[in-house]
């Protein structure tokens, strides 16, 4: 039987900020995000996210810290006068976000430039995404993959499937519209259920060859057109290794934006410990197989895995903290504590 959804943990944001100053940052974000001329003035007193190629700017601070720089709109322009560019071309910024003080957050992407000459006016360096997920901290982390999802997507969306014809993007790139057909295209994420299954003693993690040496995660896979969460969830634990879950709890949701924006809803599920043989679908997984608390205890505890002389990590790890699949594990062995 399945059971009902239920949270099992209160998000910060849900606790900490008062409503009243929560429901006038949506409303002027929801205000830009809609009004083309709004939207241009608050480019003029917001902040800017540089990236090179989809890669963002970080900046090495004197506090022996990785940082997302954020440049104002004047600096942008002048870094693009100095290299010659067309300083309108800050135009072309996707709002991302406003700090809790209402000032916009966009993202902007200098393409083309050389790299080097962008890095030494900013006084920072262009990181690979997965790298800087690694090196920032806090909010820094989702709010880059955010900036870096819409710039994709902008890059990727140029034309309507329709009619082939060029679509035209609002000054916010909250939307692109064809004026052809009339189809109007927004940002999409692909829905993807990950689980973290027990049979009450033990939790189950798999493989794919893709994934570095050594890391096992929970189990996960995009849902299908016309599927519930639940029923993506129980179709891929079939699926990949052969169980069928009788209990599903939920637990949280995260952006996963490699290598495309998916929306990863991350659940628990238990399996009847008297019918835990798993048989791997080996295309879509390399291993799977049950894990004890103390294993997963002391991979928990490996912040970066002991590696051999060709690089490769040499013992049983899972993903970093970021991920969410490192909560789901997380979660999973504090509640075998507390039961035990
Ligand atoms: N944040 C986290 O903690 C974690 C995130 N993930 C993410 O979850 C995602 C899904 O996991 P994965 O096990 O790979 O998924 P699946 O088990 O569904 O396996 C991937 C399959 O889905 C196909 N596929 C790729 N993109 C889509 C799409 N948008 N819609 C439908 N099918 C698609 C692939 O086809 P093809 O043959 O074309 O590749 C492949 O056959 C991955 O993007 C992965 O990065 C996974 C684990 C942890
Ligand atoms: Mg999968």
């Amino acid at each position: 039987m399945l059971q009902p959804l239920r949270i099992l943990f209160r998000p910060k944001w849900m606790v900490s900020r008062s409503s009243a100053s929560y429901v006038s940052r949506m409303r002027y974000l929801n205000k830009i995000k809609e009004e083309d001329e709004a939207c241009r003035a608050a480019l003029q007193s917001g902040n800017i996210f540089l990236y090179h190629k989809l890669a963002p700017l970080l900046r090495w601070t004197d506090s022996g810290i990785y940082q997302l720089p954020a440049l104002q709109t004047k600096d942008v322009e002048e870094i693009l006068e100095k290299l010659g560019e067309d300083k309108e071309m800050v135009k072309e910024s996707i709002l991302i976000n406003c700090t809790e003080q209402n000032e916009a957050q966009f993202s902007f992407d200098v393409g083309a430039i050389e790299q080097a000459a962008v890095e030494e006016l900013c006084r920072g360096t262009f990181v690979d995404l997965r790298k800087a997920f690694f090196l920032l901290r806090g909010s820094e982390a989702p709010l880059v993959a955010r900036g870096q999802a819409l710039l994709r997507w902008h890059q990727t969306n140029g034309f309507c499937s329709s009619t082939g014809q060029p679509t035209q993007r609002n000054q916010s790139g909250s939307q692109r519209v064809c004026h052809s057909s009339g189809i109007t295209y927004y940002p999409k994420m692909s829905p993807v259920v990950i689980v973290l299954v027990s049979d009450g003693k033990r939790c189950l993690l798999g493989r794919q060859s893709t994934f570095p040496r050594g890391m096992y995660s929970a189990l996960a896979g995009f849902c299908d057109i016309g599927e519930t969460m639940e029923e993506a969830l129980r179709r891929e634990i079939a699926e990949e290794v052969g169980l069928e879950v009788e209990s599903i709890q939920y637990s949280g949701s995260q952006h996963w934006p490699f290598p495309q924006s998916s929306f990863m809803v991350a659940c628990h599920a238990t399996v009847n410990p008297n019918e835990t043989q798993v048989s791997v679908d080996k295309v879509e997984l390399e291993d799977a197989r049950w894990f004890s608390l103390e294993e997963v205890q002391e991979a928990l505890t490996i912040k970066a895995p002991p590696r051999n002389n060709k690089g490769e990590p040499t013992v049983f790890w899972v993903p970093p903290s970021y991920a969410i699949a490192n909560r789901l594990i997380q979660e999973w062995a504090n509640l075998q504590h507390l039961k035990s």
